[in-house]
């Protein structure tokens, strides 16, 4: 129904809201009326997440040409989306953490008063979604019901959204009727800014040059404006999963990370244990989610690959869930040869944003397959030959897939209270310095290593690709307050689990000699490091102890099958103390902008690290 129909009683914005309402809840009622109010949709359409609708999206995008339906004997029901050419990653710089305090928002993340970003926002926001249906979405973070799961609602006018919110989310009338009259949710509203004029053409992406990413912490609200791009659109992940989850966590007690977690199984003993691991975007989650070990003796299975909420369990020890439902996963690197998992999660069912597409009507992808194709359609619509002399796919073009479709999928994805750590690493890519593992020498030195995790930058953020900066427990630009207050929140956690804790690990996979080829071939092989990790955990092996934590003593990392030159392995585990020094220097530095907040345990672990160097 749209309010454009000629009639002499246009219904009212309350009426069209009202109409197709699929819930009496009137605290959900009322906002989802005044957004209309503001943004002026045309139409109003409350999602269920059934088949019916997705097949009705669907439909639509494609004879709207934002989609282009793949060849459905090679990728049945998979589509292929092209982003505006300028519309490609997160906007860190437009992203703005707006609590009441700048203090709490922290010298990482860039705030503006609550009040002073609506007053911004709202002439943005005021009609537009003129001429475009409004979707209420409504998901569940976590199994509906769940210890630590969470419920939200997003509105968005972008079609691509809803699609990517059904595979990424438990989304549709269960998550709705989830929520009780003054329970608490999370309010999220989503516009590409594109409202159109009556009979203006739409174009494939609409998006504004004018973006904006905000988050309202004490409200629990997020409101982005002027990107269709996964990490700016889709508001479940990284803004309310991890930027508001973050404070929630902190209020109530438990932690939200941008953490993969995994499932191991000794085949020998058949003990299970999980273990989720930090890394940047672009730095390996998904590929160790879905790792398919080269040595003997484990079963891998993929629980989630990018966020986990962790909560103390009733017993004392820390459990974990993956919050979502799918996978948005970075294409390029992607191939048989490194994650033939996710090759084969990927059969169907997937939409593709900004990779290239086959004469076959296929996708493809740098590193997809060894040999390259003679002719392409890029991602941005053109004409390729592998001599066209540019990248047939996006650096940053990814896959939207649901998690069950992973072969390796734990039954543990769908444990209503979550799974218990033995085991957390942090991590980050880095050419030279970082070891290929170290343990960390307690809990407290744990948090200082991950807070003082730096890496280099990759295309999941706009800016310069390669450049080394600083990516505190990968947080970064997803920590919804105060760095430090949410350093000393995992310090507290440390107290809180006692003996119980899992224990903290450092890797590195991307170290790489003079010659700039990677010391370590990673992947599958990864594998040997995880080995030892929970042999560590075990107490099976003892290590070696060095001033940045513990390594692997001779003989301690299998091996076996793999030939890596002796002076490679001196090179993966050399630590320089000079470089090291010059590190803690900066280290201090970081740590300076935080002021009196800095918990004092992290001053003295920092003391303790250059101690330990010979300073
Ligand atoms: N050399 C090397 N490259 C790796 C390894 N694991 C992953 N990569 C590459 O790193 C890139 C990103 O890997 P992903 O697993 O998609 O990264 P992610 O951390 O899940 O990224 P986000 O989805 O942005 O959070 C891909 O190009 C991979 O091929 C590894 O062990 N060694
Ligand atoms: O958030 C996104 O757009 C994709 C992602 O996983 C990341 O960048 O870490
Ligand atoms: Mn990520």
């Amino acid at each position: 129904m749209g309010i454009s129909q000629t009639v002499e009683t246009a219904p009212s914005i309350a009426d069209l809201v009202a109409a197709e309402a699929t819930t009496s809840n009137t605290e959900v009622l009322q906002w989802v009326t005044e957004v209309a109010e503001l943004t002026k949709p045309d139409a109003v359409v409350w999602c269920t997440g059934s088949q019916d609708e997705w097949n009705r999206i669907t439909s639509e995008m494609v004879e709207a040409g934002t989609l282009i339906p793949l060849n459905k004997d090679l990728r049945p029901g998979s589509f292929l989306a092209r982003s505006h050419p300028a519309d490609v990653a997160r906007v860190e710089d437009r992203t703005f953490i707006c609590s009441e305090n700048e203090a709490d928002a922290g010298p990482t993340n860039n705030w503006m008063a609550p009040d002073a970003m609506k007053a911004e926002l709202m002439p943005l926001f005021d009609g537009a979604m003129r001429g475009r249906t409004m979707y209420v979405v409504p998901f569940s973070m976590g199994p509906v019901g769940g210890a630590i799961t969470q419920l939200g609602i997003e509105i968005t006018d972008s079609p691509y959204a809803v699609l990517n919110m059904r595979i990424m989310t438990r989304m549709g009338q269960a998550a709705l009727d989830g929520i009780l009259p003054g329970g608490e949710w999370v309010r999220t509203v989503h516009s590409v800014g594109a409202p159109l004029e009556i009979g203006e053409e739409d174009s494939a992406w609409p998006c504004n040059d004018t973006k904006y990413i905000t988050h309202f912490p004490e409200t629990l609200e997020v409101w982005s404006y002027g990107s269709g791009y996964g990490g700016n659109a889709l508001l479940s992940k990284k803004c309310f999963a991890l930027r508001i989850a973050s404070v929630m966590g902190k209020n109530e007690g438990w932690l939200a990370e941008h953490m993969l977690l995994l499932k191991l199984t000794n085949t020998e003993t058949n003990k299970a244990y999980h273990l989720s691991a930090a890394f940047p975007s672009a730095c390996g989650k998904t590929n160790l989610a879905m790792l398919q070990p080269t040595i003997p003796g484990w079963k891998v299975e993929t629980i989630g690959d990018d966020i986990a909420w962790l909560r103390p369990g009733r017993d004392g020890r820390l459990y974990a869930i993956n919050p979502e439902a799918g996978f948005f996963g970075v294409a390029p690197g992607t191939g048989e040869t490194t994650n033939p998992v996710a090759m084969e999660t990927l059969w169907g069912n997937t939409i593709y944003t900004n990779v290239a597409l086959t004469d076959d009507g296929d996708v493809w992808w740098e590193g997809k397959t060894d040999e390259v194709p003679d002719h392409l359609i890029d991602w941005q619509g053109n004409e390729w030959t592998p001599d066209s002399g540019r990248v047939a796919a996006h650096p940053n073009s990814r896959f939207t897939v649901p998690i069950q479709q992973t072969p390796t999928l734990a039954q543990d994805w769908y444990e209503q209270n979550g799974v218990p750590l033995d085991a957390i690493l942090f991590g980050g890519r880095r050419a030279t310095n970082v070891p290929l593992v170290a343990q960390s020498l307690s809990w407290d030195h744990g948090v200082f290593v991950g807070a003082t995790i730096s890496s280099e930058k990759t295309a999941a953020q706009e800016g310069t690709v390669g450049e080394l900066r600083r990516d505190p427990f990968a947080m970064l630009p997803f920590c919804g307050y105060n760095m430090a207050d949410y350093w000393g929140h995992w310090l507290e956690m440390g107290e809180t689990l006692g003996d119980k804790a899992p224990k903290i690990f450092q890797v590195n996979w991307f170290r790489k000699g003079t010659d700039g080829r990677f010391l370590w071939p990673g992947f599958g092989e990864n594998s040997r490091v995880i080995d030892w990790v929970i042999r560590r955990v075990e107490g099976d092996v003892t290590g070696r102890e060095t001033a940045i934590g513990t390594v692997p003593a001779d003989g301690e990392l299998n091996l076996d099958g793999i030939r890596v030159p002796e002076a490679d392995m001196a090179e993966l585990f050399a630590i320089d103390p000079a470089s090291w020094l010059a590190e803690s220097d900066l280290t201090e530095e970081f740590f300076a902008q935080f002021g009196d907040r800095l918990p004092g345990a992290l001053q003295d672990q920092l003391a303790g690290l250059r101690s330990r160097l010979g300073a």
